[in-house]
């Protein structure tokens, strides 16, 4: 299905500068708000039987007045607005379903069948997530049949699920990876699809980045397809940020404080040698995030490559001229650059350049190596009686395989009960995720499709170059 905008029944008023309140102050109103729906189990059965909230009888909550959201509870996707001139406003004015708990539920959570699953790279919180699912469903809702499918998408058709409870999943929290195991590639639409059916499953909770979402989006359309009553809910998680509409994935903000101590490291090399330059690579496939709030956050960075900023080495405004200066001044240097920088840049093979991973996404080479070694050539060529260190760190795996620091673990309690509470409330075919620090309900195929590159056009990105003081890398 098609998702579609639907205008809301809101009170909005027209954009007008002329209407004043009573302090005389202009009031700006905005219209129309546009709500993004998100597919309902509703849209495709009838007659459908509700159940009220367990959480009504449960002993540990107080379900207070205005405890649960109704349809026109609503988060927005912009609350940044230049009120200047014409008063401009996007068109539409998204919104989107705000998540949590609802009163009537469209599950008999005795006879539920859960099924939750981790694909793709992993990311500090996985398993706070899992344990969330678990407990969550468990103790607010009486599932009792939750399973873990192992191994990323081919778990569904080659192997037996894990059958799991709150105590198994008990200090889940406290470990790095993902207790499910995960893996790239084995996407077998019909195959998952006919295991989901097999098994009985009826809610399916898929953990993944934006690959994983691509394939939620296909094996909702063929639940759909197939007249299922099956609801499938995402979460996205993404060390490197690279997934769109959400503020940020869980774990990001782990990885981004685990890269410090990468850059420390690079930092105290450098400063101990003669001419040091410590050199550390970040994961960033195709988005800088990790670098760029890394060099932030550390502020010992002279220089930060990402894959969304052009740079070259020889000549004026080059990294070279610049690193020169650098050493002249300071005696050593700390450049950060990401994974996906600098790749057309270094030189390969007809084959690597074909190459691709299970999932289809691009093999990198390795720019930390390329560019210790374009280092060392440089210095030797203009320097060759001078002293010169490069310290090269590769932390890539070390910043996501750790377990989440406290607030990412709080953010993934919160994503896995936002999913939760839409799931059972007979939403589908969605992606729980933070906007704006509220948590709201976004049709997959739009989380499938948004990505998330840095802006090196706006005031974070300005913000680096005001700490690294480094070239914008224009050629005059
Ligand atoms: N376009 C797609 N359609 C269906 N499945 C996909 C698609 N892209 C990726 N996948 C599957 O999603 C899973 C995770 O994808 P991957 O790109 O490795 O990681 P991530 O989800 O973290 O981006 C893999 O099992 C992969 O086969
Ligand atoms: O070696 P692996 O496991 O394929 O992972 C490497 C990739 O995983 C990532 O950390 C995250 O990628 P995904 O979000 O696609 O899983 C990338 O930064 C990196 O290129
Ligand atoms: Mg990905």
């Amino acid at each position: 299905m098609a998702v579609s905008f639907k205008e809301a029944n809101m009170p909005t008023a027209t954009t007008t500068s002329d209407a004043e309140d009573r302090n005389g102050t202009n009031i700006v109103s905005f219209q129309p708000i546009h709500l993004r729906e998100v597919p309902h189990l509703t849209h495709y059965f009838s007659n459908l039987q509700t159940y009220p909230n367990p959480l009504d009888r449960n002993p540990f909550f107080h379900t207070v007045e205005g405890f649960y959201l109704t349809q026109s509870d609503i988060v927005l996707r912009q609350i940044v607005y230049d009120l200047s001139g014409t008063f401009s406003l996007p068109s539409p004015h998204l919104v989107y379903i705000r998540g949590g708990p609802r009163k009537d539920i469209y599950f008999d959570t005795s006879k539920t069948r859960v099924a939750i699953v981790t694909c793709g790279g992993l990311c500090p919180g996985l398993n706070t997530v899992i344990r969330e699912l678990v407990v969550g469903l468990w103790d607010l809702y009486g599932v009792r049949q939750i399973f873990g499918v192992t191994a990323g998408y081919r778990g569904f058709y080659s192997m037996e699920p894990i059958l799991l409870n709150p105590k198994l999943v008990e200090d889940w929290h406290k470990r790095g990876g993902t207790a499910l195991e995960t893996s790239r590639g084995g996407f077998d639409l019909d195959k998952i699809v006919d295991a989901i059916q097999k098994r009985g499953f009826n809610q399916v909770y898929i953990i993944g980045g934006d690959g994983t979402m691509r394939g939620a989006t296909k094996i909702f359309d063929e639940i759909r397809r197939r007249k299922l009553n099956v609801s499938v809910a995402g979460i996205p998680k993404t060390v490197d940020n690279d997934v769109g509409i959400i503020d940020r994935s869980f774990g990001f903000q782990t990885a981004v404080e685990m890269a410090q101590q990468a850059i420390n490291a690079a930092h105290v090399e450098a400063q101990s040698a003669v001419n040091g330059i410590g050199l550390v690579k970040l994961m960033g496939r195709s988005a800088g995030h990790i670098a760029l709030h890394a060099t932030l956050s550390s502020r010992d960075v002279d220089c930060c490559l990402i894959p969304e900023l052009e740079f070259y080495l020889e000549g004026k405004g080059g990294l070279f001229e610049f690193l020169e200066q650098r050493l002249k001044e300071n005696g050593h240097a700390v450049l950060v650059v990401a994974e996906g920088a600098g790749q057309d840049m270094i030189p390969r093979t007809d084959a690597q350049k074909e190459e691709k991973d299970e999932s289809g996404n691009p093999v990198f080479l390795d720019v930390g190596v390329w560019m210790k070694s374009e280092l060392k050539k440089w210095w030797a060529r203009d320097h060759p009686n001078e002293l010169f260190t490069v310290k090269y760190i590769d932390p890539t795996y070390m910043i996501r395989a750790v377990p989440a620091n406290a607030p990412d673990n709080l953010y993934c309690t919160l994503v896995a009960h936002a999913a939760i509470h839409g799931i059972v409330a007979g939403y589908t075919g969605f992606v729980a995720g933070p906007i704006n620090g509220n948590y709201a309900y976004i049709p997959l195929a739009d989380v499938a499709q948004a990505n998330n590159p840095v802006n090196t056009k706006d005031h974070k990105w300005s913000w680096v170059r005001s700490v690294t003081n480094q070239p914008d890398f224009i050629r005059s």
